[in-house]
């Protein structure tokens, strides 16, 4: 294992080093410029995971700073917020438009919900309007579909291409049905924990999912990846890897 202490160099402001524990010869994103959606969510993590790969690391908050990346990363957190930002930054049709041009994007958790071209569930704002998605992949996602924040969990996943991965959802979705052009990239195990059937609190937080096994959590479409999991959480570096390789175009 190669220890990695860096600080993301795009930052504006200084954070606290992070600390990674990366396989050794990790895919190299050297030369490629790769985005983080950095609205909200859990920027510095992939931030730190990219930079340490070699990519030259652009958070993106401004339209501008969408032109000329090779990928985007939109990072865990929570996609009603992300939804209601990217409007205000003025980034979402931007974002729309660079999706459709074939922009490479890895969406994890939050970032999922915002790939998907269709949410179950969404939620509504003051107005009863819903949030709305970037879109991208053709699936449908229910958020929140394990339960909320207390029955979080970790399992492992057979994870096509790359493995037995470690996975932690936290409130995280699932995709429900996806198109035909949607690859299944890892879907949860048997020994998923159950979850509970009641005493969770409101509607809103009830767990939809009684049967937590067999559910698709991993997706590619194209150039779009999406977990329903967080791998920036754990230091795993093989699904950015994964998406390193898919903007080189070598899988
Ligand atoms: N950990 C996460 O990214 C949670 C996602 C969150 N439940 C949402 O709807 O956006």
């Amino acid at each position: 294992m190669n220890r990695v202490t860096m600080t993301p160099s795009s930052l504006s402001r200084p954070l606290d080093p992070v600390v990674l524990e990366t396989a050794a010869a990790p895919v190299s994103a050297a030369g490629l410029r790769v985005g983080v959606l950095a609205v909200q969510g859990d920027v510095r993590e992939h931030a730190a995971i990219l930079d340490a790969a070699g990519a030259d690391v652009v958070l993106v908050r401004r339209p501008r700073e969408i032109d000329g990346l090779d990928g985007l990363v939109i990072p865990g957190g929570e996609s009603t917020t992300m939804d209601r930002l990217t409007r205000a930054f003025d980034l979402a049709d931007p974002l729309r438009t660079a999706i459709a041009d074939g922009l490479p994007v890895y969406g994890s958790c939050a970032g999922m919900i915002m790939l998907a071209d269709r949410i179950a569930d969404p939620a509504r704002d003051r107005r009863g309007d819903p949030q709305r998605s970037l879109g991208g992949i053709d699936m449908t996602v229910r958020r929140n579909a394990f339960g909320r924040q207390r029955d979080s969990f970790e399992v492992t996943l057979d994870f096509t291409g790359v493995g037995a991965v470690p996975a932690v959802f936290i409130r995280a979705p699932l995709a429900e049905d996806v198109g035909d052009a949607v690859e299944v990239l890892a879907r949860t195990p048997s020994d998923a924990p159950a979850q509970h059937p009641e005493g969770l609190g409101g509607p809103s937080d009830a767990p939809v999912v009684r049967d937590t096994a067999g559910r698709i959590v991993a997706v590619r479409s194209g150039r779009l990846l999406a977990t329903s999991f967080h791998p920036e959480v754990t230091g795993e570096r093989r699904i950015h890897d994964l998406f390193i390789r898919i903007i080189r175009g070598e899988a």
